[in-house]
């Protein structure tokens, strides 16, 4: 779904990463991992098409990126739900219309979909804080809600950068066990994370692969966790 052929990223001349091939299947679960600065984020946001590779070959479902249009851009990142590492939120909206948000951007009339952002909101235990506004939702719950909008299009693949960042373990336990729930209904799932015993958590549950951006490359990791 998500082809990474020698793929090469420079900032301003400066190589971050280079010769990286990454294939996102369906139904897989990577995790990618790697120091602070090495270049997790940035990947992430060549797979979901926010930047265009400075060499090597980026294709999201089947289509070259680098001949995509504009509208062709938009559709593709209609299939794919992201988890920012700041979530993102507008935060004069209350919680619910914030998770509404990629219904809107695609078209749909949130209203007509008042069932189902009811139902994922309770999925990921936030019914009681539907109308409050993000600022005065918990770190957890913040990130459940970043969760439940990245799923409200039902996409083919889920991109979560530092997910668990700044919450307890039970609560990264929570976040992970509705990701492998996702999973396992054929969600292809990737998450950015420093966080060594959320992988081991997650290897105990599903099939897991991790990588690791080391030395301006991306390399197989995890057979020691
Ligand atoms: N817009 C930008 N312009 C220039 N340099 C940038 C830009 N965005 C990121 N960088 C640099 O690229 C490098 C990789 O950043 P990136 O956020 O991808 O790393 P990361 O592995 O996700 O880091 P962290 O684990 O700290 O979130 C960093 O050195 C960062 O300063």
């Amino acid at each position: 779904m998500i082809d990474l052929q020698s793929v090469a990223y420079n900032y301003g001349g400066r190589e971050l990463f280079s010769g990286v091939s990454l294939s996102i299947t369906p139904g897989s679960f990577h995790f990618l991992t790697g120091p602070s600065g090495a270049g997790k984020t940035t990947l992430l946001k060549l797979c979901y098409l926010e930047l265009m590779a400075t060499s090597g070959r980026v294709s999201v479902f089947g289509r070259d990126a680098a001949q995509m249009t504009r509208d062709d851009i938009a559709r593709s990142r209609s299939r794919i739900g992201v988890v920012h590492q700041d979530c993102q939120f507008l935060d004069h909206l209350p919680v619910i219309e914030n998770v509404a948000l990629p219904l809107t951007v695609n078209g749909k009339d949130p209203e007509s979909a008042r069932g189902d952002l009811e139902s994922l909101l309770a999925w990921v235990g936030l019914s009681h804080q539907a109308d409050r506004r993000p600022p005065e939702l918990s770190g957890g719950e913040r990130q459940r809600a970043a969760l439940a909008r990245a799923v409200i299009n039902a996409p083919d693949v889920i991109l979560a950068d530092e997910p668990t960042g700044n919450v307890d373990w039970d609560m990264s336990q929570r976040l992970l066990s509705l990701l492998v729930e996702l999973n396992r209904m054929g969600t292809a799932i990737m998450v950015a994370t420093h966080d060594l015993n959320l992988i081991r958590a997650a290897k105990a549950q599903v099939n897991t692969r991790t990588l690791r951006i080391a030395d301006r490359r991306l390399i197989s990791a995890g057979a020691d966790l």
